[in-house]
């Protein structure tokens, strides 16, 4: 045996085969001796994805057993597998027993390996805040939990403390106002509704203690201490999907584990000075927030909501008005369209880290000159387009999702403080359909004539003057003349109104003032098209029409690392972009 201050090294037995067995600083590795060089396997896993270690025979399934014999220790760790469908990969609980010579032996593998443990997993966390929805997706939340994930943090000596939603906003609510000490994260077990819930409690929370308003666009918002973890039990899922790469519960429990962290940047969407929501992933105007306007009166479908209602707003054909102004990013740095992809250990957010917090007063002054001289601005930064589209959407990551595996923007960055605005103009509507259609694939949806793409660091929206007045007019012939039956969709904005997220409730909803006059799927059945869409806000009907969102880089942090790329399970070892070739979408 050998040892020093972290290394260990000795024989070690896996049933009747022996094996030498190493603990280096950051990894754990063992080779069978006793076989020919050539035959020669070494196992090796990382430090930081060892799960735990524990004293004698241990098996957690089905159920939790320890035989207690003392020379034997065994390690549970992160196993990869290949995830079929998806573009990243399926992590499992890998398991060996090992038996030593004596016990003063297997004292010292368990010790050295649970303080090296301790050394390179910084971020492991102790004590978790769990929300679980138990309506979201199928309503399969607690049950996933429970049986899924819950027996795994007991492994990893995780304590929780699990709270079952019963209404909507409560978990919102519960961040911005108990006591969150002791916490090292809080874990979403649901959609990407019951994310942006977790989200706005910690934003606001963590604001609201460092004394900033979030009102103004212009302010430069405090990073959120705490950590987020996504077991995903919902729809679309998006959040999980794009930011681990599989939709899988286990994956997720394991990342949580080790305390992976992937920052992400969010957008904050405001109207007339007040905030009105965050968005990490889409922000989508037109056919998005028609979409969703539909599918909420459909919600008894599940998930397939939202295919029967795209398949319905496709058919009603519909485009709306607009004027769009948005703030271009650097060119310099990145392209929607350079054909990369944001992978785990991305060098465009490593990079942005830096860029984004070397200087943040400066760029506070930056984006409040800029914001403020909106209408007139002299540095002639801001580039303004008016048109008919179908939709305009913003997002702040790729929002891959199983949908779209490669999602809106597939060249789209987690953490580079930068959203990409897709417009597309009206067209015909077999164009839209290749448009939406290329998103189940690898063809590119932005090669298409009435498509563009732009990375930004702010966006606005508005109506043109004369779409206004409709919109109005709409507003007042609704008090008078709605026919309910007909099923009225549309928001409409009121200038000049306020807009809190504590007015805007779960947003699920449509208030009253977002019900026109013109009914819905009018394509179809009727001449008179709508004024004004909504805009879906990660899920959430906006009560707004006219916005300003500006993207706030690295705000929150994820428990996640990023997309493993399953098609180069190599160890590379190197910050991605030395490895650039893996990171080209394929054609
Ligand atoms: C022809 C096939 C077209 C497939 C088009 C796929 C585009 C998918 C883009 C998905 C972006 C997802 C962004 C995430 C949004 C979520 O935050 C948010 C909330 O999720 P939650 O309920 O789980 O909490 N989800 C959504 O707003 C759902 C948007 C989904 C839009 C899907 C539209 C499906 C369209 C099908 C059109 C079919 C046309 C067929 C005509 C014959
Ligand atoms: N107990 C509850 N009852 C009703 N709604 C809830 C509850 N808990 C959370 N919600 C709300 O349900 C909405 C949808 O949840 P989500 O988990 O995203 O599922 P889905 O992906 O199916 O939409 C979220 O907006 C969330 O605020
Ligand atoms: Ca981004």
């Amino acid at each position: 045996m050998e040892e020093t201050d972290l290394r260990l090294e000795s024989s070690l037995w896996v049933g009747n085969k022996r094996y030498r067995a190493v603990l280096t600083g950051w990894h754990f590795n063992w080779t069978e001796v006793d076989k020919k060089n050539i035959d020669k396997k070494t196992i090796s896993v990382p430090v930081a994805e060892v799960i735990g270690v524990e004293e004698g025979r241990v098996e957690i399934l089905p159920q939790k057993s320890i035989e207690d014999t003392d020379k034997d220790f065994t390690v549970f760790y992160v196993k990869r597998s290949s995830s079929g469908s998806s573009y990243g990969l399926l992590w499992r609980l890998g398991r060996t027993q090992f038996s030593c010579l004596s016990r003063v032996l297997r004292d010292q593998w368990t010790k050295h390996l649970r303080a090296a443990l301790k050394t390179h997993s910084p971020l492991r966390p102790n004590r978790l805040l769990v929300f679980i929805n138990p309506f979201g997706g199928k309503e399969k939340g607690r049950k996933i939990y429970h049986s899924l994930v819950a027996p795994l943090f007991e492994l990893a000596g995780i304590s929780s403390h699990v709270i079952v939603t019963e209404r909507a906003n409560q978990a919102r609510d519960h961040l911005l106002k108990k006591d969150l000490t002791g916490f090292d994260g809080v874990v979403c077990v649901g959609g990407d509704g019951m994310f942006s819930e977790i989200l706005h409690g910690l934003i606001g929370r963590t604001q609201q203690e460092a004394g900033l308003c979030e009102n103004d666009p212009a302010a430069t918002l405090q990073p959120c201490p705490l950590h987020i973890g996504i077991v995903p039990a919902g729809s679309t899922d998006c959040v999980c999907y794009a930011t681990v790469g599989v939709i899988d519960p286990v994956t997720s429990a394991l990342h949580i584990i080790i305390g992976d962290s992937q920052p992400l940047d969010v957008c904050s969407v405001h109207h007339a000075s007040a905030l009105v929501r965050y968005s990490v992933s889409l922000l989508g105007y037109g056919f998005y927030g028609d979409v969703l306007a539909e599918s909420e009166k459909h919600r008894w479908m599940g998930p397939l909501r939202y295919d029967y209602s795209g398949t319905m707003v496709y058919l009603s054909n519909r485009s709306y008005a607009g004027i769009v102004q948005y703030l271009p990013a650097d060119p310099l740095l990145s392209s929607p369209r350079d054909r990369t992809r944001c992978l785990s250990g991305c060098g465009v957010c490593s990079r942005s880290t830096e860029r984004l917090f070397s200087h943040s007063s400066d760029a506070g002054s930056l984006y409040s000159s800029h914001l403020s001289q909106f209408s007139s601005d002299t540095e002639g930064e801001w580039v303004s387009v008016e048109g008919r589209f179908r939709c305009v959407s913003l997002t702040c990551m790729s929002s891959s999702c199983p949908k779209s595996p490669l999602g809106l923007s597939p060249s789209a960055h987690l953490a580079d403080g930068t959203g990409d605005l897709i417009l597309v103009w009206d067209t015909h509507p077999l164009g839209f359909l290749k448009f939406l259609y290329r998103h189940t694939s690898t063809q590119d949806q932005f090669d298409m004539p009435f498509v563009e793409v732009h990375r930004v660091k702010a966006v606005r929206f508005s109506l043109p003057p004369e779409k206004e007045e409709e919109a109005y007019e709409e507003i007042r012939g609704s008090s008078g003349g709605i026919d309910e039956e007909a099923g009225y969709i549309e928001t409409v904005s009121r200038s000049g109104s306020q807009v809190s997220l504590a007015e805007t409730g779960t947003g699920r909803e449509m208030t009253k003032e977002q019900k026109t006059t013109t009914p819905f799927l009018c394509g179809l059945c009727c001449s008179k098209a709508p004024a004004v869409s909504v805009w879906n806000c990660d899920g959430e009907i906006l009560p707004t029409t006219e916005i300003l969102s500006r993207i706030h880089g690295q705000l929150v942090r994820l428990y996640a690392r990023g997309i493993e790329d399953g098609a180069a399970m190599h160890n590379c070892g190197e910050e991605n972009d030395k490895c650039d070739s893996r990171y080209t979408l394929h054609k």
